[in-house]
């Protein structure tokens, strides 16, 4: 569904200010497979997903969505970021509707997803109202069912429960599991919640910094649907945690280790 190819991105080429962001990234992401992307800040996640939804083009590489070369935002691909992002002045229903406007016009039958979406993450009855009068999470559950209004193949979520608290967050990430349960999306998650990585996903893979590269790629076995704390996934969460921190200093070598100190 998705295949990156040797792709890397470097912001402001042959410049002093030169950033080699991601370098040499290959992956494969099958129809209906949920993978997260992890890793520490400025790794180049961000810059990995705009780069698949052809917001920025790569410098060296392809990104390719159903075997075509992704050369701009397309249709069969849906985008949700951080802060929901709403117009401030249409309506929560308006709101939904707008990538079909852009893609096109609104149809009876548009209508009517957007209205089933509104319902199915319980915004049922404030279609007509303003992004104002809802919480922070109402507005990003309005978010998602934007970025799946029109019906997309391919669902790219940068940080989307990052900016709500603890519980509303589970609430949401619950939602997506059953979703992407429910339907045949393949979803590519961005996210600092290695909870939400192990839960959420069929792969977990890690990058890591300057420029970015992949890490590791860790396949999450678990029966779903699974819940955060699930046992199962403890197992899981620690390795992706090493992997990205590190192994922890064995207690004995501690001690023999720091030179500097005696
Ligand atoms: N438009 C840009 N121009 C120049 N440098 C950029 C641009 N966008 C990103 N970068 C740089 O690319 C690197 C990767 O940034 P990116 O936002 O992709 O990281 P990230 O892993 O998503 O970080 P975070 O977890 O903090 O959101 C960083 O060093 C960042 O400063």
């Amino acid at each position: 569904m998705l295949r990156l190819q040797g792709v890397s991105k470097t912001f402001g080429p042959g410049t002093a200010g030169a950033v080699d962001a991601l370098h040499g990234i290959d992956l494969d992401v099958g129809r209906h497979e949920f993978v997260s992307l992890v890793g520490r800040s400025g790794c180049g996640k961000s810059t990995l997903l705009r780069l698949i939804a052809g917001l920025i083009p790569p410098t060296a590489g392809t990104v390719s969505v159903a075997d075509e070369v992704v050369t701009g935002p397309r249709e069969d691909v849906g985008l949700m970021f951080q802060r929901p992002a709403l117009f401030p002045w249409r309506t929560v229903l308006e709101n939904v509707l707008f990538p079909v406007e852009i893609l096109g016009g609104t149809s009876d039958a548009h209508l009517d997803r957007a209205r089933a979406l509104l319902d199915m993450v319980g915004l049922g009855g404030f279609e007509h109202r303003r992004p104002k009068a809802l919480s922070g999470g109402m507005q990003q559950r309005a978010a998602l069912c934007r970025a799946l209004v029109h019906d997309p193949d391919i669902l790219l979520m940068d940080e989307p429960f990052a900016a709500l608290d603890a519980l509303t967050r589970e609430e949401l990430s619950q939602e997506l599991q059953r979703i992407w349960l429910e339907t045949t999306k393949t979803i590519v998650l961005v996210t600092h919640s290695i909870t939400e990585a192990v839960t959420l996903s069929d792969r977990v893979v890690t990058l890591t910094p300057r420029p970015g590269r992949i890490g590791s790629v860790q396949p999450i076995d678990a029966s779903r649907p699974r819940s955060e704390n699930s046992p199962e996934l403890a197992d899981h969460a620690e390795r992706v945690r090493r992997e990205l921190i590190g192994d922890p200093v064995p207690p004995d070598e501690q001690s023999t280790s720091r030179p500097d100190r005696e």
